[in-house]
């Protein structure tokens, strides 16, 4: 559902989510559950279910693939097992097929030199979301990088960019979130920033067209093309 906001919005801070926004993660994120699962003698997963279970970081990740459930909760032996056999197998291959989404280097192009501070705001640990920027070319386009550990909270909850506009001293309502799932567009209301979202992401296979949304765009291009520089 996409409410009526008066385009071009009057914007200061752009913050933009990493994995299904910036970043084409889900063959990498496959590929080291699957290595995990058979490190455990599980059967493997298929990407497009894996896909759906990318948004709330790594925990609810291995424990969504080890229960085949949103929210179901493996034995504890069981994930204490498997957590870092995950982490090892994704550290090993967490630039490996990921690629940006088309339109997004332009995309950054733009929105940098329109003057935008620039934040990446991400559920994914930081311990893979800054070799991930940096082997991908993006890393140097943000002022600041929040990961899932970051901060005490992670999206849905505000904190994230509650904490990003303190940083760039911005005022929340001159800050925009451009996200791909439910994760953001409930963080983004929750903070009280503007909130837009791109159809081919990771949003647990669901319509972002039924999230409450600023509006649902293309690209990270279309996304430069609706705002101005406060
Ligand atoms: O859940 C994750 O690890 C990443 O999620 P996000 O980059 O879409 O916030
Ligand atoms: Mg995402």
């Amino acid at each position: 559902m996409v409410n009526s906001v008066q385009f071009p919005l009057r914007i200061e801070a752009v913050v933009i989510d990493l994995d299904g926004t910036l970043l084409h993660t889900a063959p990498d994120l496959a590929e080291a559950a699957n290595r995990m699962l058979a490190d455990l003698g599980m059967p493997p997963v298929p990407e497009e279910t894996l896909k759906s279970y990318i948004g709330n970081g790594v925990a609810q990740l291995i424990k969504r693939t080890l229960t085949g459930e949103m929210y179901g909760e493996p034995d504890s032996e069981l994930f204490a097992r498997a957590k870092p056999i995950y982490e090892k197998n994704y550290d090993e291959v967490v630039s490996l097929y990921s690629r940006p989404f088309p339109g997004v280097v332009e995309g950054l192009q733009a929105l940098k030199a329109a003057g935008y501070h620039l934040a990446c705001i991400t559920n994914k640990a930081a311990r893979f979301t800054l070799p991930l920027l940096k082997d991908t070319g993006l890393h140097d386009y943000f002022e600041l990088i929040l990961s899932g550990d970051t901060l005490p909270k992670m999206k849905p909850d505000p904190l994230p960019l509650l904490h990003a506009a303190e940083f760039f001293g911005v005022a929340i309502d001159r800050m925009l979130l451009i996200g791909d799932s439910q994760n953001d567009a409930q963080a983004a209301r929750a903070a009280g920033c503007h909130v837009f979202c791109v159809p081919y992401g990771y949003n647990h296979g669901q319509d972002v067209n039924n999230l409450d949304l600023d509006a649902v765009v293309d690209n990270l291009v279309a996304a430069s093309k609706l705002i101005c520089k406060a």
